[in-house]
């Protein structure tokens, strides 16, 4: 095999996973770089064609993972990418003209071979996100890391369609910017560099940003059905991010940018393989159109011969004219689909990659970042700075201070000043300057830290559910006893010079409407109390044990929820279920007496105690208040007393000590003991409020468990466990949805919050993608146009006040409704 050069566009063929891969026709060499086709000629015909190709690429990737795929492929060009390239680009109202791009990770293929598999994924699946999504997981991560400079990213979404462009991004903005955003997007080119004019650049602060923009984008593609791929995307996509990069070292004024485009084109087909018809039709032959047109200029740009290619012939072969080779970093992934009926598109696709592979390369080297010199540069400046600062102190009269870093026994002297401080044994900190003052807020933090976990350990170690014997009872106290705690949380206690900060709870009127949802939540329970007396014959109802739950978050925790989880002396219902399935709120009281009765207890009493300590919390403020009223009063009285005392002319003993009478003794007495039992009764209360902060913690786990436990059932009991193919699209994503039915337990706050804490449980890397998701779900719920003829009720997303706020900060979007494909892929 020909040595590679390295300044050649990388090219990787990805095979679709098929149980009917075609063994005898296709062969992968044993060292992954080598695919051979033999096509078997006809018996009965006399064929003259060509019959064995052998390609060599850079890697066969056969039945691989999206990461192995990320890792191998991709993960370099972002890298590449973020390292940047010594360039400038300029803004106007936000739409950049003018950027180099230094990467391209391009797929190509035909139609239903995993392009936008590989190349976005599903993107309701974490796991089976695709490159862009890692892309940018990656990027953030990078520049989390590189501490030393400041990025700004900016992110577009443009789609080709028909040979039209059309921004992805548009739906994001008012009705206002959006009618300025319809206008034509055009292809500029100002020194050798390629812009869209009219693309908007939207900036992404963070992953989820960024991944928000995605979703939106893939909501907007066209997307249609033929015969070899349900959801064909109809457009080539160039998904850009662009990159500015500025150096926190030095005041430079210069800064690098560096763009990378994320190109997901539209499959080949042939139309007799396809049946497309009309629009589908239509939009094939835009396609194959474009793709000969790509063909023909990768065939140029591999021409050595050759100095000139074709590029304006569509818009998708300008669009990518910087993107292909040259200066930037490209890399293609050719997927083919490896069953004997598409050879000879596979032998098409190879036959492209391998010219592909012949399209020179030549990455600039970024020149702008000399961290030798940087550093050089910066300790110049650092030798400088104390010079001055000596200069300073000396006409200042500031004699002595070091700003040199801190010996270790200086912060041993600091910390433990900070820790007598703490305690109250000293009054004042002694620091000098600004290394001592960074110093003792480090103390300051370990400290807290330390205190942190003495406590969480103090109330894990002090808590455990008792037994109970009447839940049923207990269970209808606690109602009363939550709109107690809730009517009692009144008044506000403060500091006992009255000069600071108050406690005690939030005024009425911005409180959540508690009464009405108690009010639901009996009736409720009500109906679920009269069908357990009705079946009170049936097995499924008798009384379980009582299940303790210690507070500890351990093993003890999850054996705890498995066994409630499991109660074996449950008969099995599944059979008894009615064929349509009930609706999900009737359901759920079924759940909570069958399957989850014991998870549902555990719930009951974690919840119950966080009323009562609720209550006592709501107490014990109103005791504190009434306490510090009584000192006002009696302070007023001493005080009065004191006036009077002075007004009559004070009388001194032998020692000159002033004598005072007995009321007024009394007075000052009684002020100690009521600034005593204040000081205690504060500390108890802050205590009590580390305490529910960390009941409510273990209720909202013990929530989320329920309602997961209910989901699985719920899909065993009457969807017949299936949680693919035959339920709806609404369905699949209802365990991250949060859902109307749930309302039997919390309002539209405590959803809100039970369902960004279901995402925290899981992986913590996997959250901006969750979030995005969600968002992006939201968005297009709340934003559907009642016309659509759905009620966006069914989703479970529109009510609570909550929501509903929320909804007034986004942006209203604007449904293409033919366009919109699902967000579940
Ligand atoms: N590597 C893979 N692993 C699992 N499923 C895959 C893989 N590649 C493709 N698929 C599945 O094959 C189907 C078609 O894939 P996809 O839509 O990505 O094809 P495409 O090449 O983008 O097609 P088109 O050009 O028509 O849009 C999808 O259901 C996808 O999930």
């Amino acid at each position: 095999m020909p040595q590679r050069s390295l300044n050649q566009v990388k090219v990787f063929v990805r095979t679709r996973p098929t149980n009917n891969f075609a063994s005898d026709a296709i062969t992968i060499g044993r060292d992954n770089r080598t695919i051979s086709i033999h096509r078997v000629a006809s018996n009965n015909v006399v064929d003259n064609k060509v019959n064995d190709w052998a390609f060599h690429i850079d890697h066969v990737f056969h039945n691989v993972s999206q990461e192995e795929i990320f890792n191998s492929v991709a993960k370099d060009v972002v890298d590449r990418t973020i390292d940047g390239y010594n360039g400038l680009f300029v803004f106007e109202q936000n739409q950049l003209l003018f950027a180099p791009c230094l990467g391209t990770i391009l797929c190509y293929g035909q139609t239903g071979a995993g392009k936008t598999h590989t190349m976005t994924g599903f993107t309701e699946s974490y796991q089976n996100r695709g490159v862009i999504p890692r892309a940018l997981q990656h990027l953030y991560q990078q520049i989390n890391a590189r501490q030393e400079f400041a990025y700004t990213v900016r992110i577009a979404y443009l789609e080709i369609y028909n040979d039209q462009m059309c921004d992805l991004l548009r739906t994001i903005d008012s009705p206002a910017e959006y009618q300025q955003h319809q206008q034509q997007l055009s292809i500029g080119e100002d020194a050798g560099f390629i812009y869209v004019k009219g693309l908007s650049y939207r900036l992404a602060n963070t992953e989820e940003e960024a991944l928000n923009l995605l979703f939106e984008g893939e909501t907007n593609r066209a997307v249609g059905q033929h015969v070899l791929n349900k959801q064909s995307s109809r457009s080539h996509c160039i998904f850009t991010i662009l990159i500015e990069c500025r150096s926190m070292l030095s005041s430079d004024e210069k800064y690098t940018t560096s763009k990378l485009n994320l190109v997901d084109l539209a499959g080949s087909e042939r139309l007799a393989k396809t049946n497309s018809e009309g629009v589908t039709k239509r939009e094939a032959t835009f396609i194959n159109k474009s793709l000969s047109f790509l063909e023909q200029v990768v065939l140029n740009l591999s021409d050595k011969k050759t100095n000139f290619s074709h590029f304006r012939s569509s818009k998708l072969t300008h669009a990518l004219k910087d993107s292909i080779g040259g200066r930037c970093h490209t890399v293609m992934i050719a997927n083919i689909w490896p069953e004997i009926q598409y050879l000879e598109e596979t032998v098409s696709t190879l036959r492209f990659a391998s010219r592909m592979m012949c399209v020179p390369a030549e990455p600039t080297v970024n020149e702008i970042v000399d961290p030798v010199r940087a550093i050089e540069n910066y300790k110049r400046e650092n030798r400088h700075l104390k010079e001055e600062l000596a200069i300073h102190d000396k006409l200042a009269n500031r004699q002595g201070v070091s700003y040199d870093p801190l010996t270790t026994e200086q912060l041993n002297e600091i910390e433990s000043q900070c820790r007598r401080f703490v305690e109250g044994n000293l009054d004042e900190i002694q620091v000098r300057n600004i290394r001592q003052v960074q110093a003792a807020f480090n103390s300051f933090k370990t400290i807290c830290r330390n205190t942190e976990k003495d406590v969480d350990k103090k109330y894990r170690d002090r808590y455990v559910v008792a037994e109970k014997q009447d839940y049923e009872h207990q269970d209808s106290q606690k109602l009363s006893v939550v709109s107690q705690s809730t009517s009692n949380l009144t008044g506000t206690a403060g500091e006992l010079d009255g000069q600071s900060f108050a406690l005690g709870t939030v005024p009425k009127e911005q409180r959540v409407n508690k009464e009405g949802l108690i009010k639901m939540t009996r009736s409720k329970r009500q109906a679920a109390k009269q069908a357990s007396t009705k079946d009170k014959a049936s097995p499924t109802l008798s009384k379980l044990p009582g299940t303790s739950l210690s507070r500890n978050q351990t093993a003890e925790d999850e054996q705890q929820f498995a066994r409630a989880k499991e109660p074996s002396d449950l008969p099995e219902i599944k059979d008894q279920r009615p064929s349509t399935p009930p609706n999900r709120s009737t359901a759920f009281e079924d759940f909570k007496q069958t399957r989850g009765v014991n998870l549902n207890k555990i719930y009951l009493e974690n919840k119950e105690i966080l009323a009562s300590k609720k209550k006592q919390y709501a107490e014990l403020a109103r005791r504190i208040n009434q306490t510090k009223n009584e000192i006002d009063r009696t302070r007023e009285d001493a005080e009065h007393k004191k006036n009077e005392r002075l007004r009559m002319g004070e009388f001194l003993n032998d020692n000159g000590e002033t004598i005072i009478d007995e009321e007024e003794y009394e007075l000052i007495a009684r002020l100690q003991e009521l600034k005593g039992t204040y000081r205690t009764d504060y500390e108890q209360w802050k205590s009590l409020q580390t305490e529910i902060s960390y009941c409510q913690n273990l209720l909202n786990q013990c929530q989320n468990r329920l309602l997961q436990e209910y989901d699985i059932w719920y899909n065993e009991c009457y969807l017949n466990g299936n949680n693919t193919g035959t339920v709806e699209g609404d369905e699949l994503i209802s365990s991250v949805k949060p859902s109307n039915e749930y309302q039997v337990y919390d309002d539209a706050a405590e959803r809100f919050e039970r369902m960004q804490k279901e995402l925290l449980l899981a992986d913590l890397d996997s959250m901006p993608f969750r979030q995005a998701q969600i968002n992006t779900n939201r968005r297009h719920v709340f934003n559907a146009p009642p016309i659509q003829g759905k009620s966006t009720n069914n989703t479970g997303y529109r009510s609570g006040g909550s929501y509903r706020q929320e909804q007034s900060f986004l942006p209203p979007i604007t449904l293409n409704t033919n366009r919109q494909k699902s967000l579940v892929r």
